[in-house]
C-alpha cells in the first residue's frame, strides 16, 4: 500500500502488521471508528486473537492516529500510529496476573470472555507491567471496513508471512480459502 494518510478516513479499515522493537509481532485491524480486531504472533502472549474490542479512535493531527482500550483481561493499551513513516509507538500495561499466567490469555478471548473476568478477579493487578516500545510497519492493507475476514482465525507460524507475500487475502480482501 503507497497511499498517504491524511484524514480520519484514510486509517479506518486499514489492517497493519508490525514488529515491536522488542521483538514482539502484532496484526490489528481498524474495524471502525469504535472497534478493533487483532493478532498476536510473537511475544509474552503470542497465540491470542480478539475481534470487536471497542476502543478510542482519533486522528491526532493529519496522519497521526491514537487508540486506546481496556481489556476483559483488565489490560489497558495507547497505540499511536504513523503510517505514513513506517511506526507505531505502543504502551501495554498488564495486571500482574497477565505477566504471571499469560497462558489463560492465550486463546480466541470472544468465547472466554467468562475465563477473563475470572482470573482478573482471582489474581493479582498490581504492580503493573507497563511495555512501551516502538513498532515497525512491515505490512498495511486496505481491508474497507467491518470485514470480518480480517481477523478470522487463530494465529499460526508463517500467517504474517502468508500476508506479505499476498497469499492470505483475494481481491477484494477476503481470506482464500486454504
Ligand atoms: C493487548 C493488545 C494489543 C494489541 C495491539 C498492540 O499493538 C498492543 C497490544
Amino acid at each position: 500500500m503507497s497511499k498517504t494518510f491524511k484524514t480520519l478516513d484514510d486509517f479506518l479499515g486499514t489492517h497493519f502488521i508490525y514488529t515491536y522493537d522488542n521483538g514482539w509481532e502484532y496484526e490489528w485491524y481498524a474495524k471502525n471508528d469504535h472497534t478493533v480486531d487483532y493478532r498476536i504472533h510473537g511475544g509474552m502472549v503470542a497465540g491470542r486473537w480478539v475481534k470487536d474490542q471497542a476502543a478510542h479512535i482519533v486522528m491526532l493531527t493529519a496522519g497521526i492516529y491514537k487508540v486506546a482500550w481496556t481489556e476483559p483481561t483488565g489490560t489497558d493499551v495507547a497505540l499511536d500510529f504513523l503510517p505514513n513513516e513506517g511506526k507505531v509507538n505502543g504502551t501495554i500495561f498488564f495486571p500482574k496476573w497477565v505477566q504471571e499466567h499469560p497462558e489463560i490469555t492465550v486463546t480466541f478471548q470472544n468465547e472466554h470472555i467468562d475465563v477473563m473476568e475470572a482470573a482478573r478477579e482471582k489474581y493479582a493487578t498490581y504492580p503493573k507491567l507497563v511495555v512501551p516500545e516502538f513498532a515497525t510497519i512491515t505490512y498495511m492493507g486496505d481491508a474497507g471496513q467491518d470485514n470480518d475476514d480480517v481477523i478470522s482465525e487463530a494465529p499460526y507460524a508463517g500467517l504474517p508471512d502468508d500476508i506479505r507475500n499476498g497469499n492470505y487475502f483475494d481481491a477484494d480482501y477476503h481470506r482464500i480459502k486454504k
